[in-house]
Parts: C-alpha cells; sequence; structure tokens
C-alpha cells in the first residue's frame, strides 16, 4: 500500500513537472495572473463551480485585468485578452486562426467551418462565404416568413393564458428555417413530422453532449466518457444524424443528376420556389468533398445556427417584455414600415433601424456564443517585445467585454437600444461589440441570423403584446457552449389589436 502511494505520488510530481516544463515558455510571459497553485495552476479556483458560477469567475477575471490575464490549470494554459485594441489584432492575425483542439473536440466534427484545423477551414470558408451572400440569403426570406408564421399561430393558444417558456417555441422554429434552407426540407412537411421531431432531439441531445464536456473536462476526459450511457447515446444519435443527412444527400444528388446538373444552385424540384439551398451549393461542386466532409459541414452549420439564434431570440422577448416602453416604440416602428402592407423584403427590413439597435443590445447583454478560443500557429508578438509563443490559446470573453465600464459607461449593466445610436457607435472602438465574433474566422451566419431575428420579432410583435414577471434584474446567466437563462423565458401573451 506504502509503495503504491509512493509511487502514485512521484507519478503526479513527475507530470507535473512534465506539464511545467512543456509549458515553461508561456507560464513565465510577462503577462499578470492571479495566484497560482504549483502544478494545479488556477484549477482550485473553478473546481466545485457551476455553470453560472465559472461565468461570473472569468467576467471578474476580466474586469480586474482589463488587458491580457495568463490562467492554467495542470497542463492547459490560456491568455484571456480583453482590451479591444488587442482583440482586434489577435482575431485578425493569419498565425492565431487556428481552433485549439482541446476546446473544440467535443464537437465531434473535424470537417465542419466551427472547429476544422486551420489548413482545411481556409479553403472550405471561401467557399462557403458564397452559400452567405446577401443575394442567396434574400432567397430565404419567403421561408423565414411561412415558418415565422407557424411560430404565431403555434403560440396563439397561450393568448390570455398562463406564462409558457418561449424558447420552446423559437427553438422550433429557427430549426425548420435552417433544415428549410440548408437541406431543402419542406416546412409543412416538418409540422408534427416524426422525422423532424427525431431531427430536433438528436441535434438537441447531441448539443447537450458538447456542452457536457466542455463544462467537465475534469469529470469527462476522452477515456471516462467512452465509458458512459451518454457516450452510447450520443454515438447513436450521431449516427441517426448522419444516415439522414446521407439519405438527403443521395436525394438531391438524384435530383440534380436528374436536372443534368444544371441548377446554377437552385434546388431542381419544380415544385420549389427557386432558393438556393446550402447543400445544393455544395452538390453543385461534386468531387470536391467526400460525403463524410459535406455530412460535417450540413450538421455544423445547422448546429451552430439553430439554438444560437432562437436563443438570442428568446433573450430579445423577454428584454421586450420586460421594457414595455421599447416594446412599445419597437411596435411603433414596425407599422411604419409595414403598415401599408409593404412587403417583407431585404429593402423593408434595412428601414427597421430601431429593431436593429434592440437586437444588437439584446446581444451585448446576452451575447449567445459567449466565450471562444483562438490558438497561434506560430510565434506571435502581441505588443512590442511579448512574443507569444507558438500552440498558445487565446480566450475571449465577450460575456465581458460587453459589459465593461469603460466602454460602456456606468450604466453597462442597463437595457439601452441608444447605445447603438450612430453617434454613440462612433466613439467606441469596432471591437468593443462583436457578439459574431470578429477577423475572418467570424460568424458566417451573422446575416442569416440578423434578417431571420428580425422577421420573427416582426410577426410576433404585431400580433402579441409580450409580458412578463421575471425582472430584468433578477435575470441570471450561465455558459454552457451557448449563454443560457438560468431560469426558463417565461412570457405571457395577449393580442395586440
Ligand atoms: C444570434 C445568432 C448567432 C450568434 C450570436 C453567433 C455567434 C457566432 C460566434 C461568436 C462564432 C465564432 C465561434 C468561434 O470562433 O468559436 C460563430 C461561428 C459560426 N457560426 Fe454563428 N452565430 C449565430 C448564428 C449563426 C447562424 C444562423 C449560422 C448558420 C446559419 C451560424 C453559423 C456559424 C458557423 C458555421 C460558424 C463557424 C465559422 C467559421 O469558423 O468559419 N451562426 N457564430
Amino acid at each position: 500500500m506504502g509503495v503504491v502511494f509512493v509511487f502514485l505520488v512521484f507519478l503526479a510530481i513527475f507530470t507535473g513537472l512534465m506539464c511545467l516544463a512543456r509549458n515553461y515558455r508561456k507560464i513565465m510571459l510577462n503577462i499578470p495572473a492571479p495566484e497560482a497553485l504549483p502544478i494545479i495552476g488556477h484549477a482550485h479556483l473553478m473546481i466545485g463551480l457551476n455553470n453560472e458560477e465559472q461565468l461570473k469567475l472569468i467576467t471578474e477575471l476580466c474586469f480586474l485585468y482589463p488587458n491580457l490575464v495568463k490562467i492554467w490549470f495542470f497542463h492547459i494554459m490560456g491568455i484571456i485578452v480583453n482590451n479591444p485594441e488587442l482583440i482586434q489584432k489577435v482575431f485578425n492575425a493569419e498565425v492565431c486562426m487556428e481552433k485549439p483542439y482541446i476546446a473544440y473536440r467535443l464537437f465531434n466534427l473535424d470537417n465542419g467551418l466551427l472547429s476544422a484545423r486551420y489548413s482545411r477551414w481556409k479553403h472550405d470558408r471561401r467557399f462557403f462565404n458564397n452559400s452567405f451572400k446577401l443575394s442567396t440569403l434574400q432567397t430565404f426570406i419567403p421561408i423565414f416568413i411561412e415558418t415565422a408564421d407557424k411560430l404565431t399561430s403555434e403560440i396563439t393558444g397561450y393568448v390570455d393564458g398562463n406564462p409558457f417558456n418561449i424558447l420552446d417555441h423559437t427553438i422550433r422554429c429557427t430549426l425548420k428555417m435552417i433544415c428549410s434552407t440548408s437541406l431543402g426540407m419542406k416546412i409543412s412537411d416538418a409540422e408534427n413530422d416524426e422525422t423532424f421531431n427525431k431531427v430536433f432531439h438528436a441535434v438537441e441531445y447531441t448539443s447537450e453532449s458538447a456542452a457536457l464536456l466542455q463544462n467537465k473536462p475534469l469529470i469527462y476526459p476522452d477515456t471516462i466518457y467512452k465509458i458512459t450511457p451518454r457516450y452510447f447515446e450520443n454515438e447513436k444519435q450521431g449516427q441517426f444524424l448522419a444516415d439522414f443527412h446521407q439519405r438527403i444527400i443521395d436525394e438531391r444528388r438524384a435530383i440534380l443528376r436528374n436536372n443534368n446538373n444544371k441548377t446554377d444552385g437552385v434546388s431542381g424540384d419544380s415544385s420549389d420556389p427557386g432558393y438556393s439551398i446550402f447543400i445544393d451549393h455544395i452538390l453543385n461542386n461534386e468531387g470536391m468533398f467526400t460525403d463524410q466532409e459535406i455530412r460535417d459541414h450540413i450538421i455544423t452549420v445547422l448546429s451552430a445556427g439553430y439554438e444560437t439564434s432562437a436563443t438570442a431570440t428568446a433573450h430579445c422577448i423577454l428584454l421586450l417584455a420586460q421594457h414595455q416602453n421599447v416594446q412599445n416604440k419597437l411596435v411603433e416602428e414596425i407599422n411604419e414600415v409595414f403598415g401599408a402592407d409593404e412587403e417583407i423584403n431585404l429593402e423593408s427590413l434595412s428601414k427597421l433601424q430601431y429593431m436593429e439597435r434592440v437586437i444588437k443590445e439584446t446581444l451585448r447583454i446576452a451575447p449567445v456564443g459567449p466565450v471562444i478560443f483562438r490558438e497561434t500557429m506560430a510565434d506571435f508578438e502581441l505588443e512590442k517585445g511579448l512574443i507569444i509563443p507558438k500552440g498558445t490559446t487565446f480566450i475571449l470573453n465577450i460575456y465581458a467585454l460587453h459589459r465593461r465600464k469603460d466602454i460602456w459607461g456606468e450604466k453597462a449593466e442597463i437595457f439601452d437600444p441608444d447605445n447603438f445610436l450612430p453617434e454613440n457607435v462612433a466613439k467606441r472602438h469596432p471591437c468593443s461589440f462583436i457578439p459574431f465574433s470578429t477577423g475572418r474566422r467570424n460568424c458566417i451566419g451573422h446575416r442569416y441570423a440578423m434578417i431571420s431575428m428580425k422577421i420573427i420579432l416582426t410577426k410576433l410583435l404585431r400580433n402579441f403584446k409580450f409580458s412578463t414577471d421575471l425582472k430584468y434584474e433578477d435575470m441570471r446567466f450561465k455558459a454552457v457552449l451557448t449563454l443560457k437563462l438560468c431560469t426558463e423565458h417565461l412570457v405571457s401573451i395577449s393580442n395586440r389589436y
């Protein structure tokens, strides 16, 4: 027993020294850090905290160290970059475009844009930028309108009734939007459709597993995770998604072949309104990607797009329910723009300037992608004389950046869409507000998200008045991959007219 104990102690010391030696250059960087313990570094600060407390802690760190702060857990070391100028420098540098494996492996989508290694990402991102250009997004507007209309009729049953969780409904709405625009699944088919429900469950389950892995890295290292029931169920759901997407790929391929590949990005189905769905864009370039790569790309777009937009929309509705003056002003604008039966299109949506400010303020207070990571692919001079070694992880806490008093003023915690009046925006550094990240590896779907959210809000606010018992000052957030509310998004509705 005694020998085993001594052996384990030696092993722990040896491992610790190895880690220290490997990270010596990084740990010795001339960057401030909270007090660290030998071997475990700052792990003791995090252990035992729940998701809400963890977010609070790293936010406090960002306030305490307004430029840079280094933290490390055992052998994993990261630099939190807080200052907008430094953020711009890091996120625009080619050498910092890598994603650290440890932070993104949990998506299990090596070929998808979000988690792909730089060499693959660089090639694929250039290709997919085309799928998200405005002329393509504009063709999705009828789908967004139809889906938002369905959401409106779905929640009509709650009028003058009990409070309900609006997120349960926005989440199905945005997944339907993405299934239609990326896979060509018809919205009417998706309604009450068993397949859609299974896809919904599988996407939710696999995202939940990724969140669990991210938040409990010490409990769930790969070896332990792989013997848990969740791992096996996650594999099953992942396989279901892979089979489902393969079936769609095969079906779309057949349609395109029947049309002699002459689709110019149009879906190829004669009953279809002619929008350029994501999968057709890929299949029109047959040979460029393997089926596995196509599946990874599609699952990535689905997963990265639906929950973020749904959560942001739910946050926005809740904030409007809490701020009746903002809700009324927004409805006035919607009525002004769409009063005389103006069509919903890119031009009319661009007139919704106040709505734009409301959505931005929502994403400031509650950025749904709260913490993101990058890795240096070579030594990188961040500031004069400060060389960041190759393989260092940068951490960006967008949630904290959006709450800095030196940027947003003493009222940084207050919800105020006027923060985005042009004269106020002009006073700030462009990297003070980055809910969609910044630089070339930013969110490819940011315009998709803004257009779809504007349409959902327009439809909902024209029909319903929203209220809630949840007070703004009682809203608490936690980071579980995305930024979630600690409670439900409970709102009540009544007919607006
Ligand atoms: C309010 C809604 C959204 C927010 C706040 C948001 C935020 C973000 C952020 C912060 C990133 C950077 C992640 C990182 O570097 O780790 C990102 C990346 C990404 N987002 Fe979004 N997103 C939203 C909606 C969407 C939508 C609707 C889609 C697709 C239809 C989408 C697809 C993606 C993809 C594919 C990436 C990876 C891009 C790359 O690395 O090249 N997102 N998003």
